[in-house]
């Protein structure tokens, strides 16, 4: 890098269907020389030897082998989000490259989607919404009944920052809490939420009205809810996932809503991302699915990319990644 130059940071394109926003460019190039993949690959050999840095923004670029091995330079990864598992953290560290992530910015916005999905589905929102434009509309009273949200339980597995943020949510919706947890939180962090712990996740399933997954994924929660987990909740309970897709055996949870092992399913990741568009699950009048809305606001977004910068910045100058993650 030559004296004055900013560091090259490579992102996998800007603008389009999962290109970092256009608004947050500026700001970017405000601390690098910004690239894009496309640029990148017009002229592999100059520009690899010149990044030092890549920010990951919803996945992309798909970091492997070859292209480690064209950025010599390359120092670190940021990650616009809190989920690392798509990224081959053993590989990367080989090659000397550091990695963080941004959870600071990402616990709310996610614990908002968490609670807007499970009252979408206690209420049947989307239902309802199309029963009301639909220029035919007729309703009863005992058609659009929902699950009365005050007094149910909610069973949160995976009690990280968003777990937490979604627990202190449903205690303002005057929701009983259960959660499960690798470990136990703070006995003082429990009664701040009202939350109780339970060591079992089955014990979890059986109790709770509505089950909020919440989970990283790693090899031991790859389908974590299968048939058998499903078969362990109650009837009238619903399923939400806002962690990835992978957490849930599909082809279980299908059956389940059809046959009524479960009242419905809320989900804001599926595996893959999106459905094809003959998936039996888009037929089901019991399922409400988003596209990985997560953290997608205005704010966290923007946040994110701070939070991305300043992990940069640090590896950059050889200070502590106030967010790295380390290959486990
Ligand atoms: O992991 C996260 O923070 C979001 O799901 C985006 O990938």
């Amino acid at each position: 890098m030559e004296e004055g130059e900013l560091p090259w940071l490579l992102v996998d394109e800007i603008g389009g269907i999962r290109g970092i926003l256009h608004s947050h460019v500026p700001f970017l190039k405000k601390h690098f020389h910004l690239i894009t993949m496309k640029e990148f690959l017009e002229n592999r050999k100059d520009i690899g030897k010149k990044v030092q840095a890549i920010y990951l923004w919803w996945h992309k670029p798909v970091i492997n082998k070859e292209l480690l091995q064209s950025l010599p330079s390359l120092k670190v990864i940021a990650n616009s989000g809190v989920g690392m598992d798509h990224l081959d953290l053993k590989l990367v560290a080989s090659f000397g490259v550091k990695m963080a992530n941004a959870p600071r910015a990402v616990s709310s916005s996610t614990a908002d989607t968490g609670m807007a999905l499970l009252l979408a589905s206690a209420r049947r929102l989307v239902e309802v919404h199309n029963i009301s434009i639909s220029p035919s509309m007729k309703y009863c009273e005992a058609d659009i009944l929902g699950v009365k949200v005050a007094g149910a339980t909610l069973g949160i597995v995976g009690m990280g920052s968003i777990g937490y943020k979604i627990a202190l949510r449903a205690k303002a919706f005057e929701m009983n809490i259960l959660y499960h947890n690798r470990t136990q939180r703070k006995v003082q962090e429990e009664q701040a939420v009202g939350a109780t712990y339970c060591k079992k996740i089955d014990s979890l399933l059986q109790q709770a009205d509505f089950v909020m997954l919440v989970v990283s994924l790693t090899p031991q929660t790859h389908k974590l809810i299968g048939k058998r987990e499903l078969e362990l909740m109650k009837p009238t309970a619903t399923l939400i996932n806002i962690s990835r897709g992978a957490v849930v055996d599909q082809e279980a949870l299908l059956a389940a809503l059809q046959t009524g092992v479960i009242r419905a399913a809320a989900l804001d990741v599926t595996s893959p991302e999106p459905l094809p568009r003959d998936h039996s699950l888009l037929k089901l009048k019991n399922i409400i699915i988003t596209p990985h809305l997560g953290i997608k606001t205005d704010k966290a977004t923007y946040m994110i990319t701070e939070e991305a910068v300043e992990n940069i910045l640090a590896a950059l100058n050889g200070l502590p990644l106030p967010s790295e993650v380390l290959p486990s």
